[in-house]
Order: C-alpha cells, then structure tokens, then sequence
C-alpha cells in the first residue's frame, strides 16, 4: 500500500491528519489479474491505493475460471489496507467496479462448479473464456432483434452462451443447482448489502436486457434458455438499478466486518470495469491544454480503458449503431447518453505472451531486474538505445503484427480470426525482441483506429482519447496510439483512474454528488496531455495498409484451406 502526500493547497483532512475531517469515498476495482481498492476524496484525489492478484484457472485451452470467495476475500484485503489510520466514519459510500465474468451461485447462494471437474470453488466463467462457441454460433444464427444493439453479432465473451454452454454441458452439477447467475459487478454489490438488485450497466451490456423495454422473453426462448422467462427472470436479475444508485439499507453488518468498514454505509450499484474507467475520465475539465475537444460537447471523446484487454467507450445524444461495435446501450455508463463499446479482446495479455514467450526474455528479466526497472521500462529505453537517428517507431519497417490471438472483438466481430506476424529472422537476441514488442504495441494501436474509423463512419465525431488501465503507464504505448490514431491522447492525473470512477459511484450513492455527471465533473482531472508526432504519419499509414492486409490475406488463407 502506498499514502500519498499531503498536497499543497489541498485543505481537507489527509489520513491521520488533524485537519478540518473530508469526505471520502472508497472505489474497489476487479481486474483480470488484480483487485485494487482506492481511497479517494471529493476532489477525486487518490489518498491510498492497495492491490492484491486474484487466482485464475485455464483447465482447458479457452476455458477460464475464477472464485468468488477469491475474489471477495481479496476486495476486503485491499479495503482494509487503504482505510488503515482514517477515522472510518468519514467514509461515505463505496462503488464496485469488476469485470464482465459470469458468477455461479446456488439457491443458498453457495459456490457452483462451472467446469467438469467438479471444483465448486472455481465458480466463475471468466470474460475471456472462449468456450461457448458452438453455442454463440447458434444464438447468432437466430438473427434475433437484440442482436442489433451488441454490434450485429453476439460476442463469446458474452453471458448468454456462457449460460447455454452450462445448460448443455454441466447439467446436474451446476445447472439445475443455480440460484443465482450474477455478473462479477453484481456479484460484489449484493456480497455488500445483500440485495440481489442488478445493476443496468451489466444487464444491459452483457446480458441483452433493453432498459427501454426491458427483458426479450422471445430471445430467451429461441435460443434455448426459456427457463428464465418462466421464472420471471428471478435467477438472472429481474429488478434494476442504475449505476451509482443507493442499494437497499447500505453495507450489511457482515460485510462491514469482512472489509473494514462502518455498517450502513452507502454502497452503490456498480459498473464492469470499463465503464468505470470511462466515468474516472471522460468528464475532465480539458480547458486549457490546447485540445480540440475543449469547445466540444463531451461525446467526442473516447475513453480506452487499456488493461488485459482493450475496451473503446464512445457516447452519443442519440443512438448509433456501429457494425461490429458493442451497443448501441442507453443510460449503461453515462445516465442520459447512448453508448458503443468497441474492444480488442488481448492488448496488455497479448504484450505480455509475445515478450514472456521470447528466447530472449530471461536475458530481458534478468537485465531489468538488475536496472530495477520493469522488464517494458528497459524495453522502451532498449529502443531508444538502438533506434540510432530515426524514431523508435521505424524500426518495424520489415515487421508487422496482427493482434488478433483471441479472435477480433470490435469492429470485425469474428473469433476465428488468429494472430499474424510477418516479417521474422532467424536472429532471437534482446534488439529482436524489442522489436517484435514494438510491432506488437504498434499492431493493438492500428487496431483502435480501425474501432474509431467504424465508429466514425457510422456516426461518432471524435477528436480526443483518454486512456486509462494498467497499459497507459507505458509512455511508447501512449504515444504510438497518439501517432496511430493522429488525436491527442489525455492521462488523468491519477494513474488509477478506472478507481476514481469505482469511487464516483460510491459518491453518488452517498447522495453527497446530484448526479453521476457532476461527480465525474468534479473527481477526474487531466494529468498530461501526449500529441501525435505528425511528422511520422506518412509511415503510420504505410503501415496501416500493410495492418489492413494482413486480415485480408488471412481470410484469403482461410477460403483456399477450405476449398477443396
Ligand atoms: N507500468 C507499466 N508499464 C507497462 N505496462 C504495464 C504497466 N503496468 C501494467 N502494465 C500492463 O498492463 C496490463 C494490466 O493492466 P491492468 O489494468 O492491471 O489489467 P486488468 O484490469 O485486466 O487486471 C498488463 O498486461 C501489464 O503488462
Ligand atoms: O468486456 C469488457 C468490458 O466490457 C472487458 O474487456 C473485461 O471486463 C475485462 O477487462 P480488463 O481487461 O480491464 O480486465
């Protein structure tokens, strides 16, 4: 756990300061790889941060598990570390952020096994697990009309096929048991106040549920899961709330014990975790730092929230259907605006597998080991070392990546597309290795302009990213993106961001914020601000076209191994 300094001008109470007491609030973010919690003042500054890694089990190739009790038990670790030395009762409320992963539950709301083993701790299908195939390939065959709001398509990372594969596949051990099907968010929420409510924003994005008109009892039965509709929904959520919303009397006196905190205290509906890092950011005050979007309205900006996997929110007054694009999703992040969703399925995981699966990578960990440096720190400054009179970027001239290793989430909706890499030598040293890992930071980067080009081209008018998530700490990432895209990039001034959107929601719980929009206004800030290098663009786009073929000779592959 780290404190933050007292900072000058700040004139609230720090912890354990003797000052006039705050307000402040407690966010708590569930990632792919860690659970991090945040104490946060009104002005959206972080006091403490902790964080914990969480436990992940691949069983099988695709299939990818988790435990809720893990999970739970890691939130309350991190609770109480970032409290520790605050009178408690300046708290006043608590949001959850987590992502998209299906939590299992029987009707005693105890663990169910989601794999053939029969582990019932492992109770979680994880976002990424790609094992519904066959059935999201049957859910979009039915063309159904909710398909239209995620895109066109359904997505495998989606809940509907999680829920059709349980059916199919684990019948007697888990399906007929359930009780309760929860979105991760959802999970937490109720884990702290003991109502079952769920929050739109998951509901809407993950689970086809319209807030216009509500649950599409024809989808449910077409694809197979009629179950739902003749219980009226009750195992998956038949009563909603939106996010930041007040649950029922507050944290329960258990989990006030479990996480360090006084009972009652105002816990709020949650958000997945991107969209909580789009509220941690795209409300800044942008004034003065020379952006287009400052005499813009706020739906020209993107939000990136870059962490294992990409997700690229973009607002609208009025709905925008964007093929390929997740949404459009009214009131899902922002209340009163519609929102799309693009996404890259791997980003930070697919950096990490491509420099981790190197020969060259125990030279790298044992060279940034010894600089104490993290192994992308010495990888950027390795780059600069051997970029000689040209920028970093040209040195993939003769490399090119295709980043699609997970299959494509957003704007070419198709999971059978694999990764590409052209342009391989014989050589494995640590300058190879830098390389390949700059092809690769360039490739995820082409990848987010193609999602903002569809989302143009559709109707977005956009000008300005904002990126937050564990991959925005790296400065070539930020940058590349700057350059790729050709828009300015905006860092909060807290790295942690996704967590000061967690705590907005436990603001507005509090009722001490009107509205959501007012809390964002007040708790994000800009950090700094990254221009693209316009004097690369030339070779960006020469390297755009390559990134276009890349998919194209693909699929070209595909027909001819399909031919006879
Ligand atoms: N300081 C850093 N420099 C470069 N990359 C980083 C840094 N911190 C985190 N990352 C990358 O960000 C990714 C994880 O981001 P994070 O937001 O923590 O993920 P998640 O929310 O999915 O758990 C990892 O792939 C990691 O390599
Ligand atoms: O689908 C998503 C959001 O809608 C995210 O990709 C998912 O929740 C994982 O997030 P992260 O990469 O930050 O762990």
């Amino acid at each position: 756990m780290m404190w933050e300094q007292t900072r000058e001008g700040a004139g609230t109470t720090m912890p354990g300061g003797d000052q006039e007491p705050g307000s402040y609030y407690v966010g708590v973010d569930v990632g792919t790889g860690s659970v991090r919690a945040a104490l946060v003042d009104q002005r959206g500054i972080i006091l403490a941060f902790a964080d914990q890694p969480i436990n992940r089990w691949e069983p099988q190739f695709n299939h990818h598990e988790q435990s809720s009790e893990d999970i739970w038990a890691a939130c309350c670790v991190v609770t109480k570390q970032v409290v520790q030395g605050i009178d408690v009762n300046q708290i006043r409320g608590l949001g959850f952020d987590a992502t998209c992963s299906l939590v299992v539950l029987d009707k005693q709301f105890r663990p169910l096994p989601v794999n053939h083993e029969g582990e019932s701790h492992r109770n979680i299908i994880m976002w990424l697990d790609h094992r519904a195939v066959s059935q999201v390939h049957r859910i979009n065959e039915t063309k159904h009309r909710v398909l239209q709001c995620v895109g066109g398509v359904m997505s495998v990372e989606m809940q509907a096929p999680k829920l059709l594969w349980l059916k199919e596949n684990l019948r007697e051990t888990c399906w007929d048991k359930a009780g309760h099907f929860f979105d991760l968010p959802d999970f937490l929420s109720w884990k702290a106040t003991g109502v079952t409510a769920r929050s739109l924003c998951s509901l809407v994005c993950k689970w086809t549920y319209s807030a216009e008109k509500g649950w599409d009892d024809s989808f449910w039965k077409m694809v197979g899961l009629e179950d739902f509709v003749a219980d009226n929904y009750s195992k998956i959520g038949n009563q909603m709330l939106p996010p930041g919303a007040s649950l029922g009397n507050g944290l329960t006196p258990e989990a006030a014990k479990d996480l360090g905190l006084p009972a009652g205290i105002a816990v709020a509906a949650s958000l997945i975790d991107a969209h909580a890092g789009g509220l941690g950011v795209i409300g800044a005050d942008v004034r003065g730092y020379g952006l287009a979007c400052e005499g813009q309205p706020v739906t020209s900006r993107l939000a990136v929230i870059c962490g294992t996997s990409s997700c690229h929110m973009g607002i609208s007054k009025d709905p925008i259907f964007v093929p390929g694009v997740w949404g459009p999703y009214f009131s899902a992040m922002v209340p009163g605006f519609w929102l799309n969703e693009g996404g890259q399925s791997v980003t930070g995981k697919l950096i990490d597998h491509m420099v981790q699966g190197h020969a060259a990578f125990p030279e790298l960990q044992a060279k940034a080991t010894a600089r104490c440096q993290s192994v992308y720190a010495y990888l950027n400054s390795h780059l600069d070392l051997i970029k000689k009179a040209r920028p970093v970027g040209f040195l993939t001239v003769d490399l090119h990546v295709w980043p699609d290793f997970h299959g494509n989430r957003s704007p070419l909706a198709d999971l059978t597309l694999k990764g590409m890499v052209t342009g391989l030598k014989l050589s494995q040293d640590l300058d190879d290795l830098a390389i390949l890992y700059l092809a690769t930071v360039q490739a995820i980067a082409f990848g987010t302009r193609l999602i903002v080009e569809a989302m143009e081209a559709a109707g977005h008018s956009l000008s300005t990213l904002f990126l937050c998530g564990g991959l925005s700490k790296n400065p070539l990432f930020v940058q590349t993106h700057a350059d790729i895209t050709g828009m300015p990039v905006v860092l909060s001034q807290e790295a942690e961001s996704v967590l000061v959107g967690a705590a907005v929601l436990g603001a507005c719980a509090s009722g001490d914020f009107t509205s959501v929009q007012e809390a964002m206004a007040r708790m994000s800030k800009v950090g700094k601000v990254v221009f693209p290098r316009l004097e690369d663009k030339r070779y960006y786009d020469k390297k755009y076209q390559v990134f276009l073929k890349l998919v194209e000779h693909q699929k070209e592959y595909a027909a001819i191994m399909k031919g006879d």
